[in-house]
């Protein structure tokens, strides 16, 4: 027996016209997209990664002030059969179009999804607290110029142990590896507020990185906002690079400094040539910190000559590592930049973005300037409200809910109308989920809602229906 359980519906319009700033409301889909045009604003001047990020998040003013790249990225299409249409139609290539396809790869909860929704613009992949909320490599497409950026969001790196353990499907094993072999670029994302995985990259992403040498990468330190001595940031840049970054020796130094003000110790890392070339010019960046005695990471005299010889080899480019090699590795001696963000909150993601941009190679398109993402517009849909019962359902709950779309159709007024049952196995699932006088279910149906409109720009009345699987 199959009986409705609860239902629960939101619809919200007043927050649609703050959203979709590009257009009037309540136009087709259609006229929204027409009125947000992806090309506006003209690419700053190029910008050092590590420089501008490391300085800004260590309170250092960038040289120059970085103008903000302009967003109006396009909605989403509402139905399937619009999407089909833009995603098959043929590119409208500029004069001189460049790509870049960028893989975001790391451990589950890093924040790859976060990450791609703020380079894009809109919120298009789900995020929340549990680890492998995204279950399949999916595309998202940043029109910019004459540039087209290709972002594979994929699931977190997990080995075929933990995959079994937490029965993932196959894919969530093959989705990086394929994201991969597609890539011109590849970023690795380290959650630096979890003290347990910080320090070293996975074995995973290790041997994701060893098995693709020839596809430069780049690593980004996110949630750096819940690390409050900074100086942590630039110790685990030297673990996670091995002390090597583009083929140049990174030093960091702390010592005591005294100032008028105060005995704070200094914190400094600098980004050296290889002995034999070193430029005068090294790259220097200072902070006063809070760092404990003595954490002086700069090279001793016994370590100087293997780690020349590892410049030297980094600087030739990745060698062949074989799985015994990897497991004695902590980090990558081999990106070619560095970043430090904070996804959530959008700090620094500009500045990765506009390096992205200027990384973007002479190509085709493989997008038409109005897709934001390969996903279907239902996909989109699913993965949303699934974030939301990941979200407000304890353990294992919300892996056993089954999503079942019933209705999907555009109202009178222009307004997409979707009603989803939500199929649970047991009555104890049915009622934390429904929770006390339905507020669970109303939250979620109130959330998804909300972000079912800034991704569909239009006013999206949702209803949620919870039944015990028959
Ligand atoms: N404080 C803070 N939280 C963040 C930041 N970036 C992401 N998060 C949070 O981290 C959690 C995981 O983010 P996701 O983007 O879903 O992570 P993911 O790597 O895509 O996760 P999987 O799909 O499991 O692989 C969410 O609760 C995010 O809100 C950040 O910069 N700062």
């Amino acid at each position: 027996m199959a009986a409705p359980v609860a239902v629960a519906a939101a619809r919200a319009v007043s927050r649609v016209a703050r959203v979709a700033a590009a257009g009037p409301l309540l136009l087709g889909p259609a006229r929204l997209l027409e009125s947000c045009a992806p090309r506006a604003v003209p690419l700053p001047a190029r910008c050092s990664g590590s420089s501008s990020a490391l300085g800004s998040i260590l309170g250092i003013p960038a040289e120059k002030p970085a103008g903000a790249l302009g967003q109006h990225p396009p909605p989403v299409a509402t139905s399937k059969e619009e999407q089909d249409r833009l995603l098959c139609d043929q590119p409208d290539q500029p004069q001189n179009p460049k790509v870049l396809r960028i893989a975001i790869i790391g451990a589950p909860n890093a924040g790859k999804s976060t990450l791609s929704n703020q380079l894009l613009g809109r919120k298009v992949f789900p995020v929340s607290k549990k680890v492998h909320t995204t279950r399949c490599k999916a595309q998202g497409v940043v029109t910019y110029e004459d540039t087209q950026l290709i972002i594979l969001d994929t699931p977190g790196l997990t080995s075929p142990f933990k995959a079994k353990r937490h029965k993932l499907d196959e894919a969530m094993l093959t989705d990086p590896w394929d994201s991969m072999k597609r890539a011109d670029l590849v970023l690795v994302l380290v959650d630096v507020s979890d003290h347990w995985t910080r320090n070293c990259l996975s074995e995973e992403v290790l041997k994701c990185l060893s098995q693709f040498p020839q596809i430069p990468s780049v690593l980004v330190l996110n949630k750096v906002d819940l690390v409050k001595k900074k100086f942590i940031l630039l110790e685990l840049v030297t673990e996670l690079t091995e002390g090597i970054v583009n083929g140049k020796k990174l030093e960091v130094k702390s010592a005591f400094k005294h100032n008028s003000s105060s005995s704070a110790k200094s914190l400094q890392i600098i980004q050296a040539s290889p002995p034999e070339r070193r430029a005068p010019e090294s790259h220097c960046l200072q902070e006063t910190a809070q760092a404990p005695e003595g954490s002086r990471l700069d090279n001793s005299s016994d370590t100087r000559a293997s780690e020349s010889s590892l410049v030297t080899e980094a600087a030739q480019g990745p060698k062949h590592y074989g799985p015994g090699d990897l497991k004695n590795m902590k980090g990558w001696p081999y990106f070619q930049e560095i970043f430090m963000l904070a996804a959530l909150h959008g700090e620094e993601v500009d500045t990765l973005k506009r390096y992205l941009l200027m990384q973007a190679k002479p190509g085709p398109w493989e997008f038409h300037s109005g897709v934001l993402t390969s996903q279907s517009p239902q996909e989109i849909c699913d993965n949303i409200i699934r974030e939301k019962i990941l979200e407000y359902l304890p353990l294992e709950v919300p892996y056993g809910v089954i999503q079942v779309t019933e209705m999907w159709e555009e109202g009178p007024s222009g307004e997409l109308l979707i009603v989803q049952n939500l199929l649970v196995p047991r009555k104890s699932h049915m009622m934390m989920l429904i929770g006390r006088g339905g507020n669970v279910i109303s939250r979620i149906a109130q959330e998804a809602g909300q972000d079912l409109m800034n991704a569909f720009l239009c006013e999206v009345r949702l209803k949620l229906k919870v039944e015990m699987k028959s």
